[in-house]
């Protein structure tokens, strides 16, 4: 079982760490978001997704940036292609809004109508990236502490709010089986996140984590306190692997379509955002008691190379198909 941390608590630090270290997967309550908030960040996607296709398409990801729309089968978590049937890209549509400056929570990049022409989505949305800011902020300066830093403020400072990096808000839609071929096994592939933090919001089961050579379910908590919504799922990403050492690890997770009646019938929708610190901050290991200060042979890269290696990858970027 997951644990659930208070990051609400200045003194979560210690408790926090250590349930990202043994798991690499939390859930976190104390994030603030009330239950119609996050209603109405999904009402908002599920209208950017009924957007006619040509629509959408519109807005599809071009092959440098990270930013826009992506219909079924374009994207390939599993560039391993471990699972079966990973390899034809997984079955689900995004949208991804990057370029974020979180001053203003405005992504610097083309927007459909339905947000850029109407001033009350664009605030909506605006709103939700300011906001999963400040969560991971939070959480980022927990783990701080927990990791006892000698440079307590190492990380913050490579997180402000204008500096250039790889965050994105991620919206997903995953259709229902009966819309997919029935060979079909994996919603999303295998893969462990890019950046340093993911924050997520889920709709129905199928997310699992590999753990001790199985994969576990994560299941969908029901809040505990009337005024907020469920609590997140919060996992760790390669950079802050590569920052402790694996001390907290990138753990491997997936998408699979769960067999109860109701996720037959429906879509599953997800929300994401992914925290990425600035492009330039390079991945080595930070100055902590409980950090290896073993370096490896492998090549120092900045964020922004890995994000890169491994967005070229999971959309074919590099001219694999
Ligand atoms: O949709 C989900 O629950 C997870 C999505 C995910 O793992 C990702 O986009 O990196
Ligand atoms: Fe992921």
């Amino acid at each position: 079982m997951l644990e659930i941390i208070d990051i609400s608590l200045a003194t979560s630090g210690p408790e926090l760490v250590s349930a990202a270290a043994d798991q690499g997967f939390l859930f976190i309550k104390g994030h603030g978001y009330t239950p119609s908030e996050v209603e109405e960040l999904f009402r908002l996607s599920e209208e950017c997704f009924n957007l006619p296709h040509d629509t959408k398409m519109k807005y599809s990801l071009s092959d440098t940036e990270n930013v826009g729309y992506t219909s079924i089968y374009a994207e390939t978590l599993d560039t391993k292609n471990d699972d079966v049937g990973s390899a034809k890209g997984d079955p689900k549509e995004t949208f991804n809004f990057g370029q974020l400056d979180f001053l203003t929570g405005i992504p610097n990049q083309r927007l459909p109508d339905i947000i850029g022409k109407d001033k009350s989505n664009l605030n909506i949305l605006a709103y939700h990236i300011k906001k999963m800011y400040d969560i991971s902020q939070k959480i980022l300066e927990l783990l701080a502490i927990g990791l006892q830093l000698e440079d307590p403020h190492w990380l913050k400072e490579r997180f402000k709010q204008d500096m250039v990096s790889g965050s994105a808000l991620r919206l997903l839609k995953y259709p229902t089986p009966d819309e997919l071929d029935p060979t079909t096994e994996v919603r999303a592939g295998a893969h462990t996140d890019y950046g340093a933090l993911t924050l997520l919001f889920q709709r129905q089961p199928g997310l699992e984590i590999f753990q001790k050579n199985q994969w576990v379910k994560v299941p969908s908590l029901e809040s505990s306190n009337p005024e907020e919504a469920s609590p997140m799922v919060v996992n760790i990403g390669d950079q802050l692997s590569y920052w402790t050492n694996k001390y907290l690890a990138s753990t491997m997770h997936r998408v699979r379509f769960p067999e109860d009646a109701e996720s037959q019938t429906n879509a599953r929708y997800s929300i994401v955002f992914f925290c990425h610190p600035a492009d330039n901050t390079v991945l080595e290991p930070l100055q902590s008691p409980l950090i290896s200060a073993e370096k490896s042979e492998e090549k120092r890269l900045t964020a922004k190379q890995h994000l890169r290696r491994k967005l070229a990858a999971a959309y074919h970027w590099d001219g694999t198909s």
